[in-house]
């Protein structure tokens, strides 16, 4: 299968990368990170562990593939859609955290399959990335529903001994993924703690109520998601990631700018559809935002 990986950073390369010991993978990235990996290959360490040599380059300008993987942050999604509109790829997907795919739907006119990665991935320098710990990639139709494409390309991945599955209730995981990063992602980034803090900690009484009212709104949206499971899947999560820094608060760390408006905006911003008040979201996303926008970022 020929493969895209469309924003080669921490992610992108190591699932490109793993792709790419048994697919025809190119990694479009930054100059430095692609020039070595063109000049060198590209070295996985940590929990997984190869040498491989995809395609890399700067720009997607020309190149064809069955299948795009869009793996830029949340907040580069509508610059990777009209990039993508310039290549003759036959259908794409999001492992992104955020609510992306709608983005990239309404701008472009092939297939976007909905998909999550619970895989650990850290670019540790210019052609090395390190995996920090092996999860899971979920794909699937977008609107849900079984998908000979969605099958074909969770066969590629688990030809490249991906852990992938392939399900037919993304609209659901991805309410429940959203519910998980808009309650843990936000606190975690506020509160400078590591995931498992929040398990003893009155903190994950506010993740709990950033769940809830994600749940709720996905409720409003036709997505049958009960406060129960999301609240389970925030305590889920804390237990199964508890050394992980979340990646919000390694932006934060980085004074890098966050996923806030992908996930906890993206909460707020559908509840307003619905004139429905999600307090907890809106103030996690309003205190993220003074942050970046005071001496946060550098
Ligand atoms: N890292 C992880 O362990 C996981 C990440 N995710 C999600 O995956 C997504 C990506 O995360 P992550 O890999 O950590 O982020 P990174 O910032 O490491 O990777 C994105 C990369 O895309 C590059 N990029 C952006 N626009 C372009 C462009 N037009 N052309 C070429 N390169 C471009 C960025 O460069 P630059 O920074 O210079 O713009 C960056 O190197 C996020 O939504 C994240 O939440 C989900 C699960 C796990
Ligand atoms: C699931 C979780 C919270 C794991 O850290 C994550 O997706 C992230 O950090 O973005």
């Amino acid at each position: 299968m020929r493969i895209l990986v469309f924003g080669a950073g921490s992610l992108g390369t190591l699932v490109g990368g793993l792709l790419a010991s048994v697919h025809d993978v190119t990694l479009v990235g930054r100059d430095r990170h692609v020039s070595r990996v063109s000049k060198t290959g590209l070295d996985i360490v940590g929990a997984e562990s190869a040498h491989v040599s995809p395609a890399a380059t700067t720009t997607e300008t020309g190149h064809g593939a069955d299948v795009a993987l869009v793996t830029v942050k949340s907040f580069d999604t509508r610059a990777a859609a009209e990039a993508l509109e310039a290549c003759d790829v036959d259908a794409v997907l999001s492992l992104q955290n955020g609510m992306t795919e709608e983005v990239l739907e309404s701008s472009l006119d092939v297939p976007v399959l909905a998909g999550t990665a619970t895989y650990g991935a850290r670019l540790v320098a210019p052609g090395r990335v390190e995996c920090t710990g092996i999860g899971r990639v979920v794909l699937g139709a977008l609107d849900g529903g079984t998908s000979p494409l969605a099958e074909r390309v969770g066969k590629a991945f688990r030809d490249a001994d991906i852990r992938t599955l392939v399900a037919a209730d993304m609209p659901r995981r991805r309410w429940e993924k959203l519910a998980v990063n808009a309650g843990i992602n936000a606190v975690t980034a506020l509160s400078r703690v590591e995931n498992g803090r929040l398990a003893s900690h009155e903190a994950r009484e506010v993740a709990h109520r950033a769940a809830r009212e994600t749940a709720r709104v996905a409720r409003f949206e036709g997505v049958r998601l009960p406060n129960r499971v999301a609240r389970e899947a925030i305590d889920r999560v804390v237990d199964q990631t508890a050394a992980n820094r979340s990646s919000m608060l390694q932006d934060v760390e980085a004074g890098k700018r966050t996923e806030v408006d992908a996930i906890n905006g993206a909460v707020v911003d559908t509840a307003t559809k619905y004139d429905y008040e999600v307090p907890t979201n809106r103030t996690l996303a309003a205190l993220l935002r003074a942050w970046e926008r005071g001496e946060g970022l550098r």
